[in-house]
């Protein structure tokens, strides 16, 4: 069964929202990022974004629907984004994931940076946490980083062997991170509080690196 008109005509407004969202916050720089949202689970579609396009601006050849192997159910000169494996690694993993955005920020870079030789990043007692649907109190989160590999079917594979179902997001080293949710809404939320505790995380570190340096300089 394919999707019908009207579930892809949803999908793709949702992703006109959350691409317009993230493109204010100057997340989709220099035509990165890939955003999808599943319209049906058996057999897997989703509607993606196409390649290279500009995720600033919208037009009528923003999106495109795959199935579970990636390719488009519809005859289209469009091509999927081109990490469109991972995505479908994300629905293929857990079966609840309804949304899955990529986006690459300074910030998120900067933490995989900071971490460089390291396979995670570590951070615990921040309120934004809930954000990530985890409500423990003081809790500690650890999202997995994996390297930048350049072919997708190896990228795809390192990221489906350290996602868990945990925390929604894994991060890929100078490059950006995937997060998923039970829909649009989730995901983004996961995603704005993941962006909240890079930046945080990376703001208090050079805090921290700038009072050190001026009580040892007096
Ligand atoms: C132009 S840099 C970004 C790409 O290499 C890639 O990582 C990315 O996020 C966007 O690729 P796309 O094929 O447009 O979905
Ligand atoms: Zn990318």
């Amino acid at each position: 069964m394919t999707a019908t008109l009207e579930q892809r005509l949803d999908a793709f407004r949702r992703l006109d929202d959350a691409k317009l969202t993230f493109a204010r916050r100057d997340w989709f720089p220099g035509t990165s990022g890939n955003l999808s949202i599943k319209i049906q689970s058996d057999p897997l579609q989703f509607a993606v974004t196409a390649s290279g396009k500009d995720k600033t601006k919208l037009s009528p050849e923003d999106y495109l629907v795959v199935d579970q192997d990636s390719h488009p159910v519809d005859d289209t000169a469009l091509k999927p984004s081109a990490e469109t494996l991972i995505h479908a690694v994300v629905y293929k993993t857990f079966p609840k994931a309804g949304a899955c955005f990529h986006v690459h920020t300074v910030w998120n870079n900067l933490i995989s940076e900071l971490y460089f030789g390291q396979r995670a990043f570590s951070i615990q007692g921040q309120e934004l946490i809930k954000g990530l649907g985890i409500w423990e109190e003081n809790a500690r989160i650890t999202v997995p980083i994996v390297e930048n590999f350049a072919d997708i079917p190896t990228l795809a594979a390192a990221i489906e062997k350290v996602m868990t179902p945990e925390v929604p997001g894994v991060l890929i080293r100078n490059h950006g991170i995937y997060t998923w949710g039970g829909n649009d809404f989730e995901a983004k939320r996961h995603l704005e509080a993941f962006e909240f505790l890079f930046e945080y995380h990376a703001r208090w570190l050079q805090l921290r690196q700038a009072v050190v340096s001026t009580t040892t300089t007096n």
